[in-house]
């Protein structure tokens, strides 16, 4: 399942709310205890490893570019809906809704959908 963590030992682990995760123990990499070297990245191959750390890198980058352009999106979407309603307008434009989610449909498909129905609920809320 996708919000499932398969750490390298197969196990699968998922942090209680709240309580840190694995990673709370620093830089990935960094940790000390992993008993093989394919540990981290799943080969023993060094060029492999190498350049699966190197791609991990800009995987990271790309995710804290994705969660703050989330929020950001968030934080527009309910002050659109906030400064609506206080002019006396509705919560929803359903319209520009169905917009967005054929924009999204028509770049990534049915995905796509189900990502802009998670973005539009991050904004307004559920329907
Ligand atoms: O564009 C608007 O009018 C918004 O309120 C923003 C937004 C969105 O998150 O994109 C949220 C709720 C509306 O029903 C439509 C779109």
């Amino acid at each position: 399942m996708m919000t499932d963590v398969v750490e390298s030992s197969g196990s699968l682990t998922r942090p209680e709310p709240g309580r840190p995760g694995p990673e709370a123990a620093g830089p990935v990499d960094a940790r000390a205890g992993d008993a093989k070297p394919e540990a981290r990245t799943g080969t023993a191959e060094p060029t492999a490893a190498a350049r699966i750390v190197e791609i991990r890198e800009r995987i990271d980058e790309i995710d804290r570019a994705l969660i703050e352009l989330w929020q950001e999106r968030a934080r527009l979407s309910q002050e659109v809906g906030a400064t609506r309603m206080a002019s006396g307008g509705t919560r929803l434009v359903l319209a520009r809704e169905r917009e967005i989610l054929e924009r999204f449909r028509a770049a990534l498909g049915a995905d796509g959908t189900q990502l802009a129905l998670l973005l539009l609920r991050a904004g307004r809320g559920p329907l």
